[in-house]
């Protein structure tokens, strides 16, 4: 049973109608009730203690505990002072009491108006604000305002009233969002009974169905510490209630691009549009208006054409080999790798989209959907908060072109994590034959968005996994561009946080960060290189967690571990010396597993010796005239027989087996023992070179400099 032991509530206007049953229901289940009432008339003249007295004794007859209050609402401390002097304390504040004076709107005289106002607006504010302070020393709190609609819709003969009652909707949306940290909950009634308010106005048998003891559990009920309801408007009658909100149509953007003005013709030509409200957004705080506007710049920007303006395409994504090819290039994909042609040339026989590319159509329809701004109970988020967490994609077809996918959202969890929040929302992929394309799992993290009081731990969803405990089957690392962002997010991901310096801010990094999407499409990719003859069909599934962010232009080194056909990874970003993604693996359907053998025993191979290659890519990093030129170079190092090879491209070095890359720059080939004498200082690079030691084919002196770095004690 819901009871009230120990909470004591004020209620206003308790002396008849709603605010007696209020007070009644209050009494018998356990609250101690301050039953305020003025005594005058529905117009709001005179004053008697009758009203009030005859409730306390109802209440006490049953056995209840009240105390009576005769002073007008706009002494509220008074009131709430009754509350504190009889009971020591305040929890609960129905703001009932309400007077009438109805005329039409040119013959209300200015004290029509300031009388409507100073008990609905003023006598609410003050009753409130002095048990404010109450609510917040002691963390608890729950106030009820009393609207009607005769505010929300307007009523004949009743402005002042109707403003006065939004007025009331004003300042709960308000309080709701102040007072939610210190567990305040305030709420709106718009209550239909039978009142003395009401009695002249509804038809008798209508009037007969709309007894006060029917809302009064609904009230009553928003007053319980049990109801997590805030902000938020009910509407109760004749036992039925609703919550109402405010809801705004997809309206329509009054000019092509960010660069023109908007004209009173603009206006009217797209009138209709505005208007129009056969589909509409339901808007739960200001921060949802801002979040929106993303959407609308886009518009302006030529991101969207003309037919997503007409159509609702939160939920649809489709690609042409443009989109594939952008995406592909945003997560590095290049031509200095043959293989990679089949991502980048829509003429080639095999052209392809890249797997990762089947979260797009997830995302595009979660970033678009109001779902995760409106998931956490009483919070107000936006944005500039929203990080990714984790990802997981499970994928059925490979993506088809030139065709519309429609995607559906789902919240399946939304996690309290103390400061942050996480929502992981489950997004299923359709073809145009309604056939499943691909499943994603998004984690967005709500940063601050903590402590709402929901569960910690994910129970519905795909977990992340630790890698095995061993050093690396293999290791790739590939560098990004400090465009790396700008140029993925023309795959459709337009945050702010990945471009605008002043955004970037506001979320607390001293710079744009790189989208979590494109660190694990690179991931990914590697994975696909070296366990997959980088043949994106036989991907199968990814989970990753994004632990760190991601500063375009650094680099990326990814560190496999093969167990069955998972392989488990996890990725570095090498210059801010971070792991970036963990507890992250790909599933394949097959493996196709080049792996190396060992070297024979008695071997040199110096670059299988643990953190030699990582010290030669921090060297190479390091090294400003080797990072910044384009060039492809191939190091051959022969170990007894055994070749090892090496690409070292554009400042990154990788191991690579020879059939994945032509077209060198220069082709480097040693000897593994001659190597060894060249990085102790005894075999210079000219002797070396004179007596067949090493072998150029290319660039001389781009080999000079690189050999000179990865054996610096050589002389040249
Ligand atoms: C509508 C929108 C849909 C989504 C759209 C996404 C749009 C994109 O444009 C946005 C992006 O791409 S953002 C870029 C990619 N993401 C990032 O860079 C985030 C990197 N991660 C971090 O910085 C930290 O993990 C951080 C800051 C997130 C957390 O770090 P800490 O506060 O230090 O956390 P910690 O103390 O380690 O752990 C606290 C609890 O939180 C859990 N947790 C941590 N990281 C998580 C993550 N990444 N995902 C999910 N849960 C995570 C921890 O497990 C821990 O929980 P518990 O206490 O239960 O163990």
């Amino acid at each position: 049973m819901i009871r009230f032991d120990d909470k004591v509530a004020v209620v206003t206007g308790a002396g008849a109608g709603l605010g007696r049953a209020y007070a009644l229901l209050l009494a018998e289940r356990g609250a101690k009730v301050v039953v305020n009432d003025l005594g005058g008339s529905t117009r709001g003249d005179g004053s008697s203690t009758n009203a009030a007295d005859t409730v306390v004794e109802e209440i006490k007859k049953k056995g209840g505990i009240a105390a009576a209050d005769y002073n007008s609402v706009v002494d509220g401390d008074k009131i709430i002072k009754t509350a504190l002097e009889n009971f020591g304390k305040v929890d609960i504040v129905i703001n009932n009491a309400g007077i009438l004076r109805d005329k039409t709107f040119s013959r209300i005289s200015d004290s029509d108006w300031d009388l409507v106002h100073n008990v609905h607006v003023r006598g609410a504010f003050k009753v409130t604000q002095a048990a404010w302070e109450n609510f917040r020393k002691q963390k608890y709190g729950r106030v009820v305002f009393t609207a009607s609609n005769a505010g929300l819709l307007g009523n004949f003969g009743q402005a002042n009233y109707s403003a006065a009652k939004m007025a009331l909707v004003g300042l709960c949306n308000t309080l709701a969002i102040e007072g939610a940290k210190y567990n305040i909950h305030s709420n709106v009634i718009v209550p239909t009974a039978a009142s003395r308010l009401t009695e002249n106005i509804l038809p008798p048998d209508f009037f007969e169905q709309l007894k006060p003891e029917l809302i009064a559990p609904v009230v009553t009920w928003l007053c319980h510490e049990d109801c997590e309801e805030n902000g938020s408007i009910i509407e109760s009658a004749a036992g039925w209630a609703s919550k109402q909100i405010i809801v705004r149509g997809k309206g329509s953007v009054l000019r092509r691009s960010l660069a023109d003005p908007v004209s009173i013709e603009d206006v009217r030509e797209k009138w209709d549009k505005v208007v129009n409200v056969e589909k509409i957004d339901y808007l739960g705080s200001i921060q949802e208006e801002t979040a929106n506007l993303t959407k609308y710049f886009s518009e302006m920007d030529g991101s969207l054409d003309e037919a997503d303006e007409e159509n609702d395409f939160s939920d649809k994504y489709s690609a042409t080999f443009k989109e594939c090819i952008t995406f592909a290039l945003g997560i590095g994909a290049s031509v200095k790798n043959p293989g990679d042609l089949k991502y980048l040339y829509e003429g080639h026989e095999n052209f392809t989209a890249l797997p990762t590319q089947l979260i797009m159509p997830a995302l595009m329809a979660t970033m678009t959907s109001s779902k995760i701004l409106n998931a956490i109970p009483n919070k107000s988020y936006d944005l500039s908060q929203i990080l990714h967490g984790e990802q997981y994609l499970e994928v059925y077809k490979p993506l088809p072109l030139n065709e519309e996918l429609r995607s559906t959202i789902d919240i399946i969890e939304v996690l309290d994590k103390g400061k942050n929040a996480v929502i992981i929302s489950g997004s299923k992929t359709y073809d145009k034959n309604d056939e499943l394309v691909s499943y994603n799992e998004i984690a967005s993290i709500v940063v601050n968005g903590g402590g709402f009081g929901g569960p910690k731990n994910a129970t519905k969803t795909k977990l992340t996994e630790e890698h095995p405990k061993r050093s690396p089957d293999a290791t790739m690392v590939e560098g990004t561009s400090a465009s790396q962002a700008a140029l993925y997010r023309l795959s459709g991901d337009l945050n702010p946080l990945h471009i605008d310096p002043n955004f970037a801010l506001l979320g607390g990094f001293k710079e744009p960060i790189l989208h979590g999407l494109a660190s694990l499409g690179f991931a990914v990719r590697h994975v696909l290189l070296r366990y997959a003859d980088n043949d994106p069909s036989l991907f199968k599934a990814v989970k990753v967690r994004f632990v760190k962010p991601v500063l375009p232009g650094d680099s990326l080194k990814t560190s496999m571990w093969r167990q069955g056909n998972r392989i488990y990874f996890q990725t570095e970003a090498v210059k801010a010396k971070n792991i970036v993604i963990s507890g992250a693996y790909v599933d394949l359907h097959n493996v196709i597993d080049k792996k190396l053998s060992p070297p024979p025993s008695g071997g040199h191979t110096l670059f299988n010796s643990p953190g030699f290659v990582d010290a030669i890519q921090e060297k190479l990093y390091l090294t400003q005239n080797l990072r910044d030129i384009s060039y492809n170079c191939l190091l051959e190092v022969d170990d007894c027989g055994r070749k090892n090879s090496w690409i070292i491209h554009n400042g990154h070095i990788s191991k690579i087996f020879p059939s994945d890359c032509k077209d060198y720059d220069v082709v480097l080939k040693i000897n593994d023992s001659d190597l060894t004498s060249m990085l102790s200082g005894k075999l210079s690079y000219r002797d070396a070179e004179r007596c067949g030691a090493v072998n150029v084919e290319g660039d001389e002196h781009l080999a000079a400099m690189i050999l000179q770095l990865v054996t610096p004690k050589t002389k040249l």
